[in-house]
């Protein structure tokens, strides 16, 4: 599918993870990945790190579907969940490859129920057997990452200063790794106190952003599974903070702003 018929979308971000969305609840809008591409694409498109379709459900209130820029598919997004959360208000709950997650809007932002995190190799998943807690591989001097599935996958390296990883270079290097047989959003974390870190993320599909909603979750409960930091933990990303809490066996709960740049229609792509 090239291009389809015109649609209205919102343009929308959280922390600077920008996303095109397009509500098909009521009028459908026909996706697939070379669409998803072309209208994520920043210089002949709209422009966008994730494309999110919402659609009717019928066992939630929406249904949502992510596409990352490349137009690969992704079960999880927690930015644009928050962003989810101001379009519909008040409290939801939606349907996505990664499960049935929690929404409630508050103010100019939201909390997210995201659902309990995975650890076992084959839910991240990893290409074998492994303990995920201390995977046994390095790129450079990124080693030993800790291994979290929170809907979608995520690697995460505890680093001393995450502005000195070349994470350009070694982000696309470890996505695209055999070990990770689905690909893997690359995270790379200071800790700063018990109840602060700092992260940068490369995306799968979507390379380096200003925030990854998923990562924070990932990398928080990472952090405090090993006894790194104690709930709920404050993430500092390059475009700005989110607060998770987050039990060993209960679901994680994500807060931070989401923003409405405008709306607009679309032809031609
Ligand atoms: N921006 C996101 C994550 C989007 C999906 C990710 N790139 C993947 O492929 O898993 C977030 O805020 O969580």
């Amino acid at each position: 599918m090239a291009s389809g018929a015109p649609f209205r979308f919102h343009k929308m971000h959280g922390l600077g993870n920008d996303f095109v969305v397009i509500d098909a609840r009521e009028s459908a809008v026909a996706m697939d990945a070379a669409r998803a591409r072309a209208i994520a694409d920043r210089r002949e498109g709209i422009g966008c790190d994730q494309l999110v379709l919402i659609e009717p459900s019928a066992t939630a209130d929406a249904k949502i579907t992510f596409f990352n820029a490349d137009g690969s598919l992704a079960e999880s997004c927690g930015n644009a969940s928050r962003c989810i959360a101001q379009l519909l208000g008040g409290e939801s709950r939606v349907e996505t490859a990664g499960g049935v997650i929690a929404l409630i809007a508050e103010g100019e932002g939201a909390t997210v129920d995201m659902g309990a995190p995975r650890f076992d190799w084959d839910a991240i998943p990893l290409a074998y057997p492994v303990d995920t807690a201390v995977l046994p591989v390095a790129w450079d001097e990124l080693e030993a990452p800790i291994a979290v599935n929170v809907g979608n996958p995520h690697a995460i390296f505890f680093v001393p200063d995450t502005d000195a990883v070349a994470l350009d270079r070694l982000g696309p290097l470890i996505e695209h790794d055999a070990l990770f047989p689905e690909r893997v959003n690359v995270n790379v974390a200071t800790i700063e106190s018990p109840q602060r870190l700092r992260l940068r993320v490369w995306e799968r599909g979507a390379g380096l952003t200003r925030a990854c909603g998923t990562g924070a979750c990932a990398t928080a409960v990472a952090a405090i599974r090993s006894g790194r930091a104690h709930s709920p933990v404050t993430v500092a990303l390059p475009g700005g903070e989110l607060v998770i809490a987050w039990a060993p066996g209960g679901t994680i709960r994500m807060t931070g702003p989401a923003a409405h740049v405008f709306t607009g229609e679309a032809r031609g792509l």
